[in-house]
């Protein structure tokens, strides 16, 4: 890690304003990393950015305020905004990842951090793309690190430190909770969290319209379910970690003996409700793991 890095755990946070920070993709998670980091410590002078056209950098230099280059416009965009970083987020889609690090591998400061935020990329194909001893960590993010509620899981390349890891769980850790895990579990947590917030938006999209259905007006309707996934999440996440009640004591809860909610919950098991969530986690995680083949055989 660079100079502006600090040397202890504790310090880490309260320094990190010190450091480069490239995005090298400014898509979707990408973007939500940044509007977390943005939201917490990081200025937007710490920030450089790219993406693929130029409109695209564009919008995004005007939504986040921070420098995005095009690579449309500058064949050395990414390279020019890696070179000077001590952290750089890949955040391509999968089959360009490993590319984007060959990209830029020779620019990179020797001590800076790679983190891709895609699915399916192992550490050692990152590893293989990089100089030979460059810092890497696989993550796998999700979305709600936009407003601060996000999960990440990290897998430390060997290459990286516990010093390079702590520096990026502490950034990320302004916007969500961060869990340092090993690569065999990465793709059962993609299947969790990682792609989770749809499981939730398709949620609230399907109780939405089955209260329109109902006859309630749809903008009732979807506010009634948003607010209801959110307060439930919240609720949630506060008792498990005050250990005072897990999600099936909180729904036992809200179900009386022979009342509404007992129905509900009888028709999402008649309906296949578990069986349903078990098939969509593991569709999930398998096709992590399939991309991963894929793109390996590819080579
Ligand atoms: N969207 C999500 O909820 C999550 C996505 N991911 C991972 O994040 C990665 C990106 O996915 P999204 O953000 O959804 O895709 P996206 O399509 O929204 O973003 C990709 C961005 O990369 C830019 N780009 C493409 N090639 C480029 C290049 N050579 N140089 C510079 N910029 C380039 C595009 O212009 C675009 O802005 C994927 O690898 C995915 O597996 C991981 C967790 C969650
Ligand atoms: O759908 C995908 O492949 C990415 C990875 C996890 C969430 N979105």
């Amino acid at each position: 890690m660079s100079p502006s890095t600090s040397t202890s755990t504790s310090t880490s946070t309260s320094t990190s304003p010190a450091l480069r920070i490239a995005m090298l993709g400014l898509g979707s998670m990408n973007g939500a990393i940044l509007a977390g980091l943005l939201d917490a410590s990081v200025t937007p002078e710490q920030v450089r950015a790219t993406t693929r056209s130029t409109a695209t950098a564009a919008e995004r230099a005007q939504q986040y305020g921070v420098s995005v280059l095009a690579e449309e416009d500058d064949a050395e965009a990414n390279r020019s905004v890696a070179a000077d970083a001590d952290i750089i987020f890949l955040g391509v889609k999968p089959h360009g990842i490993v590319a984007l690090a060959a990209e830029i591998a020779a620019v990179l400061k020797p001590g800076a951090v790679v983190v891709s935020v895609a699915a399916a990329i192992s550490v050692e194909m990152l590893e293989a793309a990089l100089a030979q001893d460059q810092p890497v960590i696989r993550s796998m993010p999700n979305t709600p690190l936009s407003v601060g509620l996000g999960v990440v899981g990290l897998v430390p390349g060997s290459h990286a430190s516990a010093q390079d890891t702590e520096t990026v769980a502490a950034l990320l850790r302004a916007s969500g909770a961060v869990h340092v895990i090993e690569e065999s579990q990465i793709d059962a947590l993609t299947g969790i969290s990682g792609s989770g917030p749809a499981y939730a938006f398709y949620l609230a999209e399907q109780m939405a319209e089955a209260g329109v259905k109902l006859g309630l007006d749809r903008e009732l309707a979807a506010d009634l379910a948003a607010q209801t996934i959110y307060g439930a999440g919240k609720m949630l996440v506060r008792h498990q970690a005050a250990g005072t009640a897990d999600a099936a004591a909180l729904r036992r809860a809200v179900c009386s003996p022979n009342g509404t909610t007992e129905r509900a919950i009888n028709a999402f098991d008649d309906h296949g409700l578990p069986a349903a969530v078990e098939a969509a986690v593991n569709a999930s995680a398998h096709r992590s793991a399939e991309i991963t083949d894929e793109l390996r055989s590819a080579d």
